[in-house]
């Protein structure tokens, strides 16, 4: 879990153009904030400073009250759920979600509690000798989630992450990002691309932020 702290936070891009001027934000630990506002407004590019894909030109980005700005994104312990880490689609399921922890060289047994762990959660069991492309768009998803799951950041980034895909698989996503949020706690800061999609979660577990 983590507190996020965005002070007079701004971006101009290299072509001159201020994306965000001025944006303030103070999140506590274990939130989860739907961001939203008009189309363009710069939600994308917030959540992108966060994450560190982008730099940041003016303010101070901190994360559980230490300075962020300069940190590599990959030091971080952010994970940008869906866009920011592919997937490997010539992989298992099993492959894709165990990756980075076999990167880590962490041992077999904790490899395998943590696969089963996020598998059971997502309800992977039985798709985990399955190779990525074969899945569907929600299946694959879902693997994505594991993925970011498995990795145990301190803070979950959405940008929408439902675009784009058919009734049925949001309301499956949506769920388990309520699930994941109920079962571990973790800060989500969630941008929505309007305040209709923002108002089908769960009220009660969030706050929404009008950019
Ligand atoms: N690399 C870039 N260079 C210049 N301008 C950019 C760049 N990336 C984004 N922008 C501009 O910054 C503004 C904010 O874009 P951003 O994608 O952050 O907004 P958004 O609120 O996420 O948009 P949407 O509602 O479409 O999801 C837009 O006008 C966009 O065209």
């Amino acid at each position: 879990m983590a507190k996020l702290s965005l002070r007079h936070v701004s971006k101009r891009y290299p072509n001159g153009f201020w994306a965000v001027k001025d944006f303030n934000l103070e999140m506590e630990d274990g939130e989860f904030v739907i961001l939203t506002g008009s189309p363009k407004c710069g939600k994308s590019t917030v959540l992108r400073m966060i994450a560190g894909a982008e730099d940041v030109t003016e303010g101070i980005l901190e994360l559980d009250g230490k300075p962020i700005n300069d940190v590599e994104p990959k030091d971080r312990e952010i994970a940008m759920v869906f866009q920011y880490y592919s997937l490997y689609k010539n992989m298992t399921v099993y492959d894709n979600l165990s990756f980075g922890m076999k990167l880590k060289k962490c041992s077999t047994e904790q490899i395998e509690a943590a696969v089963k762990e996020a598998a059971d959660m997502l309800g992977l069991e039985e798709l985990l000798n399955r190779r990525l492309k074969i899945l569907s768009e929600g299946q694959k998803k879902r693997v994505a989630l594991g993925r970011a799951i498995i990795r145990k950041p301190k803070l979950f980034l959405f940008d929408d992450p439902l675009n784009g895909l058919d009734e049925k698989v949001q309301v499956q996503i949506r769920t388990e990002i309520e699930k994941l949020h109920e079962r571990y706690g973790t800060t989500i800061l969630y941008a929505a691309h309007d305040k209709d999609e923002a108002k089908k979660f769960d009220a009660e577990n969030n706050r929404i932020l009008l950019f």
